[in-house]
């Protein structure tokens, strides 16, 4: 899999400035055949930046862009790629059918407009024009612009904010089987239960930087917090304490705390309280995951700056 000739997408030491801002410092990424990459991280972290610059919209400062091998601008490159962004401008005027119509014709092999219309769940919507769609129709509708030249590599930037549960599982068990056949996929999300529902891999960037990437179990595995629960009138003050203990709380007569330690700070909580009961230990999800990368990533971020100062 790290053969370089399933690399679909890639930036290599990609650095984009706005002024004085720099929006991307340095960020490298990669994205095989065949794999879902959710891109995550904070409002203004870059990842927009990032997959402007593998569509071609903006250049790069510095540093290396590649879509299949060649630069993004290509007619050829940008003919095996679908996109659906944030904010879609479409023609407001025309029927659905139309504009499935449409877009499939600046493809060189695309699906028949049912197969796009059923996978994306619209086909009952082929007749309406766009712009009197609900917001989450919409954006069904952008997805099936987005798949309907048959991609090999699809661009999701959000595509399921403003969708209802129902709706985001059948856009999710669309891209499933979209991955099945062999497309790749980036995909953006603030949603971090869609990257851990469908990713390969979860690159996670801040202010402008890649700080961790890989599979959703690595990322979940830096973090070792351990959240723990149980019933116990040990007071809050004493168990914070404790050695490597983290946030502590109490709702009810129910403890709850955070440890990299789960075994000795389950030993010493059994110790310290008889009548404990209803002990529980979970494993911390993506979510504790990626608040605890983001807050160390700022953290460093402050030391360097108060270094430079
Ligand atoms: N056209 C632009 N001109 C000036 N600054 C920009 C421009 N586009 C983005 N930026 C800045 O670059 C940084 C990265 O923005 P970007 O949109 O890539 O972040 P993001 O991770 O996609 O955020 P979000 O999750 O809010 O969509 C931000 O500080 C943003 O304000």
């Amino acid at each position: 899999m790290n053969d370089s000739s399933h690399v679909v997408a890639r930036l290599a030491g990609a650095i984009k400035r706005y002024g004085r801002l720099t929006a991307l410092e340095g960020v490298d990424l990669q994205l095989r055949r065949g794999e879902l990459l959710a891109l995550l991280g904070p409002n203004g972290a870059g990842k927009t930046t990032a997959i402007s610059l593998l569509l071609g919209l903006i250049r790069a400062d510095a540093g290396m862009v590649e879509l299949f091998g060649q630069d993004p601008q290509q007619i050829t490159a940008r003919r095996r790629i679908g996109v659906m962004l944030q904010q879609a401008a479409l023609p407001p005027t025309l029927r659905v059918g139309e504009l499935l119509r449409l877009t499939a014709s600046y493809y060189p092999a695309p699906r028949a407009l049912a197969e796009s219309a059923e996978l994306a769940g619209i086909a009952d919507l082929l007749l309406r024009p766009y712009a009197r769609l609900s917001g989450g129709q919409q954006r069904r509708v952008q997805f099936a612009l987005a798949l309907c030249g048959r991609p090999e590599l699809l661009f999701l930037d959000e595509p399921t904010v403003g969708m209802d549960i129902e709706t985001r599982q059948k856009l999710w068990a669309a891209i499933r089987q979209l991955l099945a056949d062999g497309c790749s996929v980036l995909l953006t999300t603030h949603y971090l239960e869609e990257a851990e529902a469908l990713a390969d891999r979860v690159c996670v960037m801040a202010r402008g930087r890649v700080i961790h990437e890989g599979t959703v179990d690595a990322l979940r595995a830096r973090v070792a917090s351990k959240r723990i629960r149980c019933i116990s009138t040990l007071d809050t003050d004493v168990v914070a304490g404790w050695p490597a203990v983290g946030d502590v709380h109490r709702s009810n007569e129910r403890l709850h705390l955070t440890t990299a330690h789960a075994e000795s700070v389950v030993r010493r909580l059994l110790d310290a309280d008889p009548h404990l009961s209803e002990l529980e230990v979970q494993r911390a999800g993506l979510a504790e995951a990626f608040t605890e990368l983001t807050r160390e990533a700022e953290a460093a971020s402050a030391a360097s700056r108060r270094e430079v100062a």
